[in-house]
C-alpha cells in the first residue's frame, strides 16, 4: 500500500441513491478534476460540471465538485470530491474511469482517516471519536463519540503529558542538586505535590467506568426458568420477532441478543436459555451460557411464571425480579414489578424502570475513557505515578523516580498516538468503512 498513490472511494453508502458522493486524496487530486471537469473550480467553492471521459469525451454524468487543496483538507493532502448521480451504472462508469489513471486506486478500508492521522490532522483519540461518531447508534453514544471527536480526551492526556514532562524536568534539575549531596526541600516537596495532583486526577478518570459502558451498551440479561416468558419479553422490547417463542419449555439453546434504544441510551437485551436441570448437552450448554452472561450483565432481569417450581436465580451484579404473565395471576408479592408481555401491561413501567437502571450507570457522558485501551494505557500512567511519588517519599534513587515519570508520560502519550501505537493502527482502521 503506496501512500503517495491517489486514492478514491464512494463516501457515501451503497445501492441506488440520489446522490454519491466520490472521494478522492492525494496527488492527482487537481489532474483528475481537471481531466474530468474540463477545469478546476476556486479551493472549497462547489462548482458544477460535466464530467466526461477523458479518451473519447462522452458524457459520464452532471456533477457538483469540489478542490480541497491540501494541507487544509481532512487528509492533509489535495483532495477532491465528486458529487455524482446515485445510480448504479453512474457510480460504475465514474469509478472505472478513476481506476484507470495512473496512480490512481481504490482505498482500502480507513485510509483517508489513516492519511489524516498520519499527516498530523487528527490524534489516535479522535480517530477513536470518529469512529464511534459513524457506530453511534444512540443520541448518548453521538453525544460522548463528538466530544471525543472534538479533543476533549486527547486534549486532557496531552495536558497530563506536559504536566509530567515538567515535573520530570524538576526531577531532573534535582538530580543535579544530589550531586552536591542535597536537594533543596521545596523543590522536592513541589515535585510531589505535581506527582500527587496528577495522581489523583488520572485515578478519578479511570474510576469513571460509564464512558466505555456507553459505548459498549448497558447489558440487560433476561434469565428465568423455561417457558417464563423471556423470549416474548425480548420480542416485546425489541418491537418485532427477533426470538422463537413456543409453549414448549426450553426452546432458546442460545442466546439472542438486541439492540435497543431506551430513551437514547443504548441498551442491549440478551434471551438466554431457561435455567433448569437437562439430561440435553446443547440446553446444557445453553444454561452454562446463560449463567455466564448473567453474571457479566449490568442487569438481570429474572422472571418469574405463576405457574412452576421456584428456582434460584444466577448470581448477579444487580437484579430485578419481574413476575411474568399477570394476565394468568398477579399474586407476586415477592417481585419488584408484574407484567404481561402478551396483554402489555406492566410493560411501560419495566421501560421505565430499565431506562432509570442504564441511566445510573451510563451516567451523564462526562467520562473521559471510552475505551479498553484508553484504560490500560492510564493504568500504567497511574501505576508510575504512585511508584515514583514513592520512591521521593522514602528516599529512594532520584534516577528511578525519573525513570518512572518517564514512563507515565509514554504511557499517557499512547492516548493520542504520539508514541508508538502501530499494533493499534492496523487493528483500528480496519474497522473503518472505505471512503473514511
Ligand atoms: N398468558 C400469557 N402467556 C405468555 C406470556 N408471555 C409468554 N407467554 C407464553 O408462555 C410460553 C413460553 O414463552 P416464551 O417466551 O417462549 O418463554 P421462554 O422463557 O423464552 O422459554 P424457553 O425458551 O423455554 O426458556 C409461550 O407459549 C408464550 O406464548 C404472557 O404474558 N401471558
Amino acid at each position: 500500500m503506496r501512500s503517495d498513490d491517489t486514492i478514491f472511494a464512494t463516501a457515501s453508502g451503497h445501492g441506488r441513491a440520489a446522490v454519491c458522493i466520490v472521494r478522492i486524496s492525494g496527488p492527482q487530486s487537481w489532474t483528475i478534476l481537471n481531466t474530468l471537469g474540463g477545469s478546476v473550480p476556486e479551493p472549497r467553492r462547489a462548482a458544477v460540471r460535466i464530467l466526461r471521459e477523458p479518451g473519447s469525451g462522452e458524457p459520464l454524468d452532471q456533477a457538483l465538485i469540489l478542490w480541497m487543496p491540501g494541507p487544509r483538507s481532512f487528509t492533509g493532502e489535495d483532495q477532491a470530491e465528486l458529487h455524482i448521480h446515485g445510480g448504479l451504472a453512474t457510480r460504475a462508469a465514474v469509478l472505472k474511469v478513476l481506476g484507470t489513471i495512473p496512480d490512481c486506486r481504490p482505498a482500502e478500508a480507513g485510509e483517508f482517516t489513516r492519511r489524516a492521522f498520519l499527516n498530523g490532522r487528527m490524534d489516535l483519540s479522535q480517530v477513536e471519536g470518529l469512529a464511534d461518531v459513524i457506530d453511534a447508534e444512540t443520541e448518548a453514544q453521538r453525544r460522548q463519540a463528538m466530544l471525543q471527536l472534538e479533543g476533549r480526551l486527547g486534549d486532557t492526556a496531552e495536558r497530563w503529558r506536559e504536566e509530567i514532562l515538567q515535573a520530570l524536568a524538576l526531577l531532573e534539575a534535582s538530580l543535579d542538586f544530589s550531586d552536591e549531596g542535597d536537594v533543596p526541600e521545596d523543590l522536592e516537596a513541589d515535585i510531589l505535590q505535581r506527582l500527587d495532583r496528577l495522581h489523583v486526577e488520572i485515578g478519578r478518570a479511570l474510576a469513571n467506568r460509564s464512558g466505555e459502558r456507553l459505548r459498549e451498551g448497558f447489558t440487560v440479561v433476561l434469565a428465568g426458568p423455561p417457558n417464563a416468558g423471556k423470549s416474548t419479553l425480548l420480542n416485546a422490547l425489541a418491537r418485532r420477532d427477533v426470538a422463537i417463542v413456543s409453549p414448549i419449555a426450553g426452546t432458546t439453546r442460545d442466546v439472542i441478543e438486541v439492540h435497543c434504544d431506551l430513551g437514547g441510551l443504548p441498551v442491549v437485551v440478551v434471551d438466554t436459555a431457561g435455567l433448569r436441570e437437562s439430561g440435553d448437552l446443547i440446553e446444557q450448554e445453553g444454561v452454562s451460557r446463560a449463567r455466564a452472561r448473567a453474571q457479566d450483565a449490568d442487569l438481570v432481569l429474572w422472571l418469574v411464571p405463576p405457574e412452576g417450581e421456584e428456582t434460584d436465580p444466577p448470581a448477579a451484579r444487580r437484579l430485578l425480579r419481574v413476575g411474568t404473565k399477570a394476565d394468568v395471576s398477579r399474586d407476586r408479592d415477592d417481585c419488584d414489578l408484574v407484567i404481561s408481555a402478551s396483554t402489555g401491561e406492566g410493560l411501560a413501567d419495566l421501560i421505565t424502570a430499565l431506562e432509570h437502571e442504564a441511566e445510573t450507570a451510563l451516567g451523564q457522558g462526562d467520562a473521559l475513557l471510552t475505551r479498553e485501551r484508553h484504560r490500560r494505557a492510564l493504568e500504567r500512567a497511574h501505576h508510575s505515578l504512585a511508584a515514583g511519588r514513592a520512591l521521593l517519599e522514602t528516599g529512594g534513587p532520584i534516577e528511578l523516580a525519573a525513570e518512572e515519570a518517564r514512563l507515565a508520560s509514554r504511557a499517557v502519550g499512547e492516548i493520542t498516538g504520539r508514541v508508538d501505537v502501530e499494533d493499534v493502527l492496523d487493528r483500528l482502521f480496519s474497522s473503518f468503512c472505505i471512503g473514511k
